[in-house]
């Protein structure tokens, strides 16, 4: 059935679902993930795709993964022994630097914006992102939405992402962009640029747009890195319907919701085998094809036309991440711990990750040579 909805029928599946706090938080759908299918989000989803995740900005992103992975490799040499490392924390660490660079030239996150931190307004913003009672239950649900906090909750949330973009924003107005070569642009910097003129197809950017741009990357691109097993995006973000349509026999009305279960596909006995529940690598080495795709036994990057945009380079960056760090480290548990203690649970609701981090111990490994 994912199939069918993610591939066969993948022209009708292809739209989102309008919800109050995806409405506000995304400049009233001009973005690329939660706005309905249209020229307008063809468009945006193109250049996120050219200017952000291709060749142009690869040098840019290689460049600062290869100097975080060195600074890294630097800091965790120099530990103290049986000193353990808070993994989970230590990669998204790297994320947030690569995709804050890549995307604005230099770690926002260290200037000192008034308000909350920056990891408390991306956190809220993902809670505010699984909708609201009045999503479900239009007519009662505005009212408790009124009455519970959760409209003034996203007034807040919105108002202080929206103050640190538009923080952003201005910091690279200051300068003339003609200054700057090509290869030295940030994301930001090409975006301005683009919104001084029309595209081929007579399109123009303005400033909602390039703020909606930055809050699907603040949003989309961060928390979100184990594959199979812990499959970040569950339940992936619901497709709706445009038109009259039967899956398996069921009718399907337009407008319908559609969510797809990728967690639950990516731990099926009976597409993965009795150990399915297992982290057991060596599954993939003789697939062929790409999942979501070609393939539909694990979707953690969705599928179709609305599949998630980093769905080439993202696994590449995590791979060099872990490469990286099994090169050079050995890795063991805190001492008295072992592998069954290991809690794998998932916490989060949106994006899920890791409820209790990993923790562990580095040792730099000796290599012969
Ligand atoms: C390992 C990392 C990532 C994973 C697992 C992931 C996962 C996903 C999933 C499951 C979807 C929904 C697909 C669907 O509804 O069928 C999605 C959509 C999206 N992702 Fe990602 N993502 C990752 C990294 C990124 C990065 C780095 C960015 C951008 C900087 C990004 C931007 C987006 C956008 C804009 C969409 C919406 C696409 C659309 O609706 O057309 N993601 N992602």
């Amino acid at each position: 059935m994912a199939k069918q909805i993610l591939k066969t029928q993948d022209h009708i599946f292809c739209s989102r679902e309008l919800f109050q706090a995806t409405k506000r938080l995304t400049y009233n759908f001009v973005d690329i993930a939660f706005s309905p299918h249209s020229s307008h989000w063809r468009e945006m989803r193109k250049l996120l795709v050219s200017e952000f995740m291709g060749p142009k900005r690869a040098k840019l992103s290689n460049h600062v993964l290869v100097t975080e992975m060195e600074s890294i490799i630097r800091s965790l040499s120099r530990y103290p022994p049986n000193k353990e490392v808070n993994l989970s924390k230590m990669f998204l660490e790297i994320v947030k630097q690569m995709v804050c660079k890549v995307a604005f030239g230099k770690n926002y996150r260290e200037q000192p914006l008034k308000g909350p931190s920056w990891d408390v307004m991306l956190d809220e913003a993902m809670e505010l992102l699984n909708g609201s009672v009045g999503d479900s239950f239009p007519f009662l649900g505005f009212f408790i939405d009124q009455f519970s906090g959760w409209n003034r909750r996203l007034n807040d949330g919105f108002g202080n992402l929206d103050a640190y973009i538009d923080a952003i924003i201005d910091d690279h107005l200051k300068h003339n962009t003609e200054e700057i070569s090509e290869e030295d642009k940030d994301f930001v910097h090409t975006v301005l640029d683009m919104s001084s003129k029309e595209n081929a197809s007579g399109y123009r950017l303005n400033h909602a747009d390039i703020k909606a741009l930055a809050m699907d990357i603040l949003t989309g691109g961060i928390d979100t890195t184990v594959l199979r097993l812990h499959t970040p995006a569950p339940l992936l973000i619901p497709h709706i319907s445009l038109s009259h349509t039967q899956i398996a026999g069921y009718d399907v009305s337009p407008s319908t919701a559609v969510l797809i279960n990728a967690w639950g596909i990516a731990r099926d006995p009976s597409v993965w085998g009795e150990n399915a529940a297992e982290f057991y690598p060596e599954r993939f080495e003789d697939l062929d094809g790409d999942f979501g795709r070609d393939r539909f036994e694990m979707l953690p990057f969705g599928g179709g036309r609305r599949s998630c945009p980093a769905m080439n380079t993202a696994p590449v960056n995590i791979g060099v991440m872990i490469a990286n760090l099994l090169y050079w480290f050995d890795w063991e548990f805190p001492s008295g711990m072992k592998c069954e203690d290991l809690n794998m649970e998932d916490g989060g609701t949106l994006v899920l990750g890791k409820k209790v981090p990993l923790c562990l111990v580095p040792t730099k490994h000796k290599w012969d040579d």
